[in-house]
């Protein structure tokens, strides 16, 4: 297993780095683009190993993907020329790709079978499963299907109004694919605001999508055209460099093109919350998509909480969020979180139990994390049980410890965000 030694800065962090494009949306125009006509050209495509699958799982059928380095060129030919997949279709580690392609595969008209890699195969799949199955969807799987593998068989699927009982992007984005290739109309009701990525993306791919409040609607059988689309800056992936300035002495960063969807803000929200010196400023819309620069320097931090609305809008941020905390006066508390136990490791469990073996103080809750700061941490030795986020994590800590820290299993880095260590170099 590849591990790696870092050691403690001696100086602040400086520079100007354009981190790569938005998970979410490189998942999302990969698949509006293969279910399109005519040819589309992605740029800024994130080519972490998760993006990558979803590109793969298209190649399975049939759909022609020319990539050179982070441009896609996507030669759709229309839902109608899809072709059955003959190999079962590998999710890996990729929870974005399992939930959106389960919401595609019930409603194409084929038989399909998918697998993804040991974290993935313990994710619940469920939360997708039982509202297509409501849909018309057959699928089989491990315990009433809620477990990959799962097989599809593909019938003719009828649209309805669901109403959500988790706040998941990935669950809504299912339904309003799966709503997309059914009969009639699919309304999907929220309860709380998630990334709304899928909603704004649609349209420019010539869908119609209405919205009206946390309604949205879908009508299917239409056919989706090809777009030219520039992917903005991951703001999850920025978010390491942004709580990396912040804490360590003398930093001063400037990150460029960051996505700054309302969506998906909220880590600039605790950080400001926190005291940080964060200055956010959209300075262009990609389609319906506020992008902009993020200046941050290091600043003294406090203590906050983080519950209710905000935390869908920071999920993916809470394991680095949680490192800030430990640099923090006084006692942060994460609650409505249990999502996290269900991500790639239990992120209650990992960011806890690596923080806390590096001389934090912090403790786990049913649903969050409660953090003691602050904290001088140590050195010592980070298990990124295979998660990107919590590798990273341990990366950031590493600047501020007192002895080195080593990253077990570095290279699940590349899920989201493979130049990571580059980029940490050229700000060092
Ligand atoms: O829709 C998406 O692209 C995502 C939604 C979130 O998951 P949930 O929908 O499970 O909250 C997030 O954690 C994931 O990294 C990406
Ligand atoms: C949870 C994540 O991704 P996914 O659900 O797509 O595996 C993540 O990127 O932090």
């Amino acid at each position: 297993m590849s591990s790696v030694e870092l050691v403690p800065v001696t100086k602040g962090l400086q520079g100007v780095i354009e981190v790569p494009g938005d998970k979410s949306i490189s998942h999302r125009s990969v698949i509006f683009a293969s279910l399109s006509e005519g040819t589309s050209k992605i740029t800024n495509f994130l080519t972490g190993e998760d993006c990558l699958r979803t590109v793969e799982v298209f190649r399975n059928f049939g759909v022609e993907i020319e990539r050179e380095e982070d441009t896609l060129v996507v030669h759709g030919k229309g839902i109608a020329s899809l072709k059955e997949p003959i190999s079962p279709l590998n999710f890996g580690n990729s929870g974005t790709t399992a939930r959106l392609m389960s919401g595609v595969l019930a409603g194409l008209p084929y038989f399909s079978t998918a697998y993804g890699d040991a974290s993935l195969s313990k994710r619940p799949m469920d939360r997708v499963v039982m509202p297509l199955k409501e849909m018309g969807a057959e699928i089989s799987g491990r315990q009433e299907a809620s477990y990959l593998p799962l097989a599809f068989a593909g019938t003719t699927l009828t649209g309805k109004v669901h109403h959500m009982t988790i706040k998941s992007a990935q669950v809504k984005s299912a339904l309003l694919l799966a709503g997309l290739l059914a009969e009639g109309t699919t309304t999907v009701i929220e309860n709380g605001r998630t990334r709304n990525h899928t909603e704004m993306l649609l349209p420019q791919f010539g869908v119609e999508v209405s919205i009206e409040g946390s309604e949205i609607h879908i009508e299917g059988g239409q056919q989706p055209q090809a777009s030219e689309l520039r992917v903005p800056g991951d703001i999850s992936s920025a978010a390491f460099f942004l709580t990396a300035a912040a804490i360590t002495p003398d930093s001063e960063l400037i990150i460029k093109n960051v996505g700054l969807n309302p969506t998906r803000n909220g880590v600039i929200q605790a950080l400001e919350l926190m005291g940080a010196e964060i200055e956010a400023v959209p300075h262009t819309y990609i389609g319906k998509e506020p992008v902009g620069d993020i200046k941050v320097s290091y600043s003294i931090l406090n203590a906050i909480t983080l519950e209710g609305d905000l935390i869908a809008n920071l999920i993916d941020e809470i394991p680095i969020i949680a490192l800030a905390a430990t640099q923090a006066e006084g006692t942060t508390v994460v609650k409505d979180a249990k999502e996290l136990r269900v991500k790639e490791t239990d992120r209650v469990e990992a960011v806890a139990y690596n923080l806390n073996q590096l001389g934090a103080k912090v403790e786990t809750r049913e649903d969050g994390l409660v953090i003691h700061g602050p904290t001088p941490l140590h050195g010592g030795e980070v298990d990124s049980y295979g998660d990107h986020r919590i590798g990273m994590m341990g990366a950031i800590a590493s600047l501020i410890s007192t002895a080195p820290v080593t990253i077990k299993d570095k290279d699940c880095i590349n899920i989201s965000y493979p130049n990571f260590f580059d980029h940490l170099y050229q700000v060092l």
